[in-house]
C-alpha cells in the first residue's frame, strides 16, 4: 500500500565493489519467427547490450531462435563481424544511444568522424540482411568461411522449426576473437533448441529454460537479463543500475530480480490501442514494489540465476569448476551445450514446475514471479528517467487483437490452475500481494461487462428503456447537499 519510487547512484557503486568483482552477465535474447520478427531487429537488440558499459569478459549475449531459421543465423553472423567496429566506436566516443539503428537515425550533427563509414557498413550489413530474408535464400557470396558453411549445413531435408535438433553456434568468444582495436569481444552464442512434434515445447518459457541450461554449460553467470527481440538498450549503465540493487550489502537476500519498466518508441499516433499500457508496464509495478516486488514483466528483468533452482531458503551453490579455463567452442562443452538443449531433456524432470521458467500458462512471466513470490522471493521496480530499454507493441489492430487473446488466455490459465492467486496467493505470500495478482490474472475477466456496456445503451435507446435509475427525491436531497450542478 505504499508505491515507491527509487532512485540508485551509480558512481557509489564503486564502495561497494570494484569493477573487477562485479558478477558475470549472460544476457538471452528471444527470438521466434525471422518474418514476423525482423532478424536486422534484433540484431539491433544484440548490439546495444553487446556495447554496455561493463567488463567485456563478464558479458555474454545468448540468441534463442525459436523459429529455428538460418536468416537469423546468417544475421549473426553479421552482426558478430560488424560488433568488432561499432563496439570500440561506442567506446571511444562514449556514445550512449548504443542501437545502431536507433544511433544513426539520430541528428548527423552530434556523430564522430569515423561514423559516416561505420553507418556505411551498418547499411551494408542491413541490406545484406533484408536481402536474404526478402528471398528466402543465403548467396553463398555471404558466406565467409568453411566454419559458417558448416553451421548452415546442420539444416537438413526434414529441418523444420518445429522438428529440428538442436543448433548451438559460437558467433564470437571471449578472450578469442577481438575488435578492431583489439579489445576483446563478449560472447556471442546463438541457440536454437531442439524440438519435435510430439513434444510440448513450452513457448517462450521454454525457450527461456533451454537457455538457462545452455549458458550453465558455458558461463554459468550469476546475473542473468531477459529480453525480447523487440526491446533494445537504450541506456549502457543500466546493468549497472541493477548492480546498484543486487550487489547492496544492506538488500534483502531474498532479492530475486530488479525489473526495469517496458516503455516503447513505435506506438502508433494516439496509440489508439491503448499499447502503451502504462498502467501495467510502468504503474501497477511501482505499487507492487511497496509489497513484495513487481511482477516480471517478460523482457528488462536482471535476475540472480539462483532463484531458478529453488526457494531463498534453499542454499544454492552455483558450481563454477566445470567450466575452468576450457573453450566454450570446445567439443566438450558444445557437446554438453547441444545434450541439454535436446527437446528430450526435459521429459521427466522439474523443469517449468520447479526449475527455471515456469509451464501453464502463456503469460510466463507473470505466472513466474508470482511462482517465485510465493516460493518466498521479492523483487523491485527500477524506473530510471532515461528508458533503460525501448521496444515496440503492436500497431495495427491485427496484431493488437491477437496479443490481447494470447494474454487473456494466459490469464485465465492463472486463474484456474491449482495454484490460483484468489486462493493460493493471498495465503502463500500476503492477503494485498496475492490480491495484486489476482487483479492482473482476472483482467480477461472485464471484457464481459465492457461488452455489455458497449452494446446495452444503444438497445435501450431503440427500444425505449431506460437503463440508468431515474433521479429519486433521496438521490436529489444528496446532489443538493452537496451543491453539485447537475444541469
Ligand atoms: O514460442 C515462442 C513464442 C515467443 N517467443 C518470444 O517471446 C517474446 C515475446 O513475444 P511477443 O510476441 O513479442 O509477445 P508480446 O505480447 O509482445 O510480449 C509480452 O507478453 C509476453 C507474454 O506475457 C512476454 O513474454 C513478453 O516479454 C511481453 O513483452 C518474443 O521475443 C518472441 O520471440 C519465443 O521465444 N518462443
Ligand atoms: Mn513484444
Amino acid at each position: 500500500m505504499c508505491p515507491t519510487q527509487r532512485q540508485v547512484f551509480i558512481k557509489h557503486l564503486q564502495n561497494v565493489a570494484k569493477e573487477s568483482d562485479y558478477p558475470a552477465l549472460d544476457v538471452f535474447i528471444c527470438t521466434a519467427d525471422p518474418y514476423k520478427e525482423p532478424p536486422i531487429s534484433v540484431v539491433n537488440t544484440a548490439l546495444s547490450v553487446m556495447a554496455y558499459d561493463y567488463p567485456t569478459e563478464k558479458l555474454s549475449v545468448y540468441v534463442s531462435d525459436d523459429g529455428g531459421s538460418q536468416l537469423t543465423l546468417f544475421a549473426f553472423m553479421e552482426a558478430a563481424r560488424f560488433a568488432t567496429h561499432w563496439l570500440p566506436y561506442c567506446r571511444k566516443n562514449k556514445i550512449v544511444e548504443r542501437c545502431p539503428e536507433a544511433y544513426f537515425e539520430s541528428n548527423p550533427s552530434s556523430w564522430f568522424p569515423e561514423a559516416d563509414q561505420i553507418k556505411l557498413m551498418y547499411e551494408n550489413m542491413r541490406v545484406r540482411v533484408e536481402t536474404a530474408v526478402k528471398s528466402g535464400i543465403i548467396s553463398h557470396d555471404y558466406i565467409n568461411s568453411k566454419q559458417e558453411l558448416e553451421a548452415f549445413s546442420r539444416w537438413t531435408d526434414g529441418f523444420t522449426s518445429q522438428n529440428h535438433p538442436a543448433v548451438i553456434q559460437v558467433l564470437l568468444e571471449c578472450g578469442k576473437d577481438e575488435d578492431v582495436m583489439g579489445h576483446t569481444m563478449p560472447n556471442l552464442v546463438y541457440v536454437s533448441r531442439g524440438k519435435s512434434i510430439n513434444l510440448t515445447h513450452n513457448f517462450k518459457a521454454g525457450a527461456l529454460n533451454a537457455l538457462l541450461r545452455v549458458s550453465a554449460t558455458m558461463t554459468n553467470a550469476p546475473v542473468i537479463l531477459t529480453l525480447d527481440s523487440d526491446m533494445y538498450s537504450n541506456d549502457p549503465e543500466t546493468p549497472l543500475r541493477a548492480l546498484c540493487y543486487l550487489l547492496d550489502p544492506s538488500m534483502d537476500p531474498k532479492l530475486a530480480y530488479v525489473q526495469f519498466p517496458q516503455i516503447f518508441y513505435g506506438i502508433n499516433k494516439n496509440d489508439i490501442y491503448g499499447g502503451e499500457a502504462r498502467h501495467v508496464f510502468q504503474i501497477h509495478p511501482a505499487g507492487m514494489d511497496g509489497l513484495k516486488g513487481p511482477i516480471y514483466l517478460g523482457t528488462g528483468g536482471f535476475f540472480r540465476r539462483k532463484v531458478f533452482f529453488g526457494g531463498p531458503s534453499e542454499t544454492f551453490e552455483l558450481k563454477q569448476d566445470h567450466l575452468g579455463s576450457k573453450s566454450i567452442k570446445s567439443r566438450e562443452i558444445l557437446a554438453s551445450a547441444h545434450h541439454v538443449a535436446d527437446c528430450n531433456f526435459e521429459s521427466q524432470s522439474q523443469w517449468g514446475t520447479k526449475m527455471g521458467f515456469r509451464y501453464g500458462s502463456l503469460v510466463e512471466d507473470m505466472y513466474t514471479s508470482y511462482m517465485l513470490q510465493c516460493e518466498g522471493w521479492k523483487s523491485i521496480f527500477c524506473h530510471p528517467k532515461r528508458p533503460a530499454f525501448l521496444g515496440n507493441s503492436p500497431s495495427n489492430f491485427h496484431d493488437f487483437l491477437n496479443q490481447t487473446r494470447r494474454w487473456s488466455i494466459g490469464l485465465l490459465e492463472v486463474v484456474f490452475c491449482k495454484y490460483s492467486p484468489i486462493t493460493y496467493g493471498t495465503r502463500t505470500i500476503n492477503l494485498l500481494s496475492g490480491l495484486c495478482f489476482a487483479y492482473y490474472s482476472f483482467c480477461p475477466i472485464w471484457s464481459i461487462p465492457i461488452t455489455i456496456y458497449a452494446f446495452l445503451p444503444q438497445l435501450a435507446l431503440l427500444n425505449y428503456v431506460s437503463i440508468f435509475p431515474k433521479v429519486c427525491p433521496f438521490t436529489r436531497i444528496i446532489v443538493n447537499n452537496n451543491n453539485i450542478d447537475i444541469y
